[in-house]
């Protein structure tokens, strides 16, 4: 058996498309505010792609870049001051932040109704208890994945690996919510080659290249790579070996070119619902 392969660019930009129409539709321009701390050189990259296609979109998109000194109290300022901006919708940090910073305290800090990335514990609980709210982006790039692939979720045996609070978690919670029977494995699961093979649905998103082998995959799995891993000759890959896995699933999203465009995509989507949540009119 050879893959399909499930085309995240392909993806990505029907759901921009899509988003694109419905900001036209709007009358206003939702304002998404990137906070970037320090000059790590792959989020430079992650953020100037994300104010490209928020732009692309319609959006009032603009990033404010912090020095990698900034503390943790000067950061705090600029999301209250974001919070309080009736102009902003959604507000992102980009991560990872300079030691001196928690991350958690800066997430917590973040407005729940504008907080774009989805990682705020409200937003977090109201994941896990079933409510609306905002959803992290690569776990819901992941589910708009799996509709485009066409793979039948009710029902199915999925199995997540990794264990995070921005994937792993949310994932199992959003497989759960689509009637999934859900796994959750990780670096302390006995035999995980096992694990993964009782999978229909396989989402590997352990941050480690090349970890799941092709021997871990069920004939027929669709299998989603989350992972995105730079080798030290300079190549990109996922936390799947892709051509021995593609051998063996039905289905399998690539790296690059896979989870990552949709991570973009549903930054502008939460935004956006965002936007319409915050300015809609109240009233009874
Ligand atoms: N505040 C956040 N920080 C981080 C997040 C996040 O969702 N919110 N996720 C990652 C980085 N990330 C977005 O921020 C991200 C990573 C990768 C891609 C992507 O499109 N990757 C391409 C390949 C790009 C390359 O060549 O380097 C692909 O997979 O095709 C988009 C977004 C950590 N921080």
């Amino acid at each position: 058996m050879t893959a399909r392969i499930i085309d995240g660019k392909a993806v990505a930009a029907g759901l921009r498309q899509r988003i694109a129409a419905r900001v036209a539709g709007l009358g206003y321009r939702p304002g998404l505010r990137v906070v970037r701390v320090g000059d790590d050189p792959a989020s430079g990259v992650y953020v100037r792609n994300k104010d490209k296609a928020a732009k692309e979109v319609g959006f009032d998109s603009a990033t404010i870049a912090l020095p990698a000194e900034t503390t943790e109290a000067e950061l705090l300022a600029v999301v209250a001051q974001l919070n309080a901006d009736p102009a902003v919708d959604g507000i992102l940090v980009q991560l990872p932040l300079p030691p001196q910073i928690r991350a958690e305290v800066v997430i917590s800090a973040v407005a729940p109704e504008k907080d774009a990335d989805g990682f705020h514990p409200l937003n977090a609980g109201r994941l896990a208890s079933g409510q609306a709210g905002l959803v992290p982006c690569t776990p819901k790039g992941v589910m708009h994945l799996l509709a485009a692939s066409g793979a039948v979720l009710p029902g199915a045996r999925a199995v997540v690996l990794g264990r995070s609070n921005i994937v792993g978690r949310p994932m199992a919670q959003l497989l759960l919510a689509a009637d999934c029977t859900v796994t959750i494995v990780h670096s302390r699961t006995r035999d995980l080659p096992a694990e993964c093979r009782r999978a229909e649905i396989l989402v590997a998103a352990v941050g480690r290249a090349e970890m799941v082998r092709g021997d871990w995959i069920a004939e027929g799995a669709t299998v989603i790579d989350v992972g995105i891993n730079r080798l030290a000759d300079g190549r990109l890959v996922g936390d799947v070996a892709y051509a021995e896995a593609a051998a063996r699933a039905e289905a399998i999203s690539p790296v690059p070119g896979g989870v990552g465009p949709m991570t973009i995509a549903c930054l502008l989507e939460n935004t956006l619902d965002a936007a319409i949540a915050r300015r809609a009119p109240r009233g009874g």
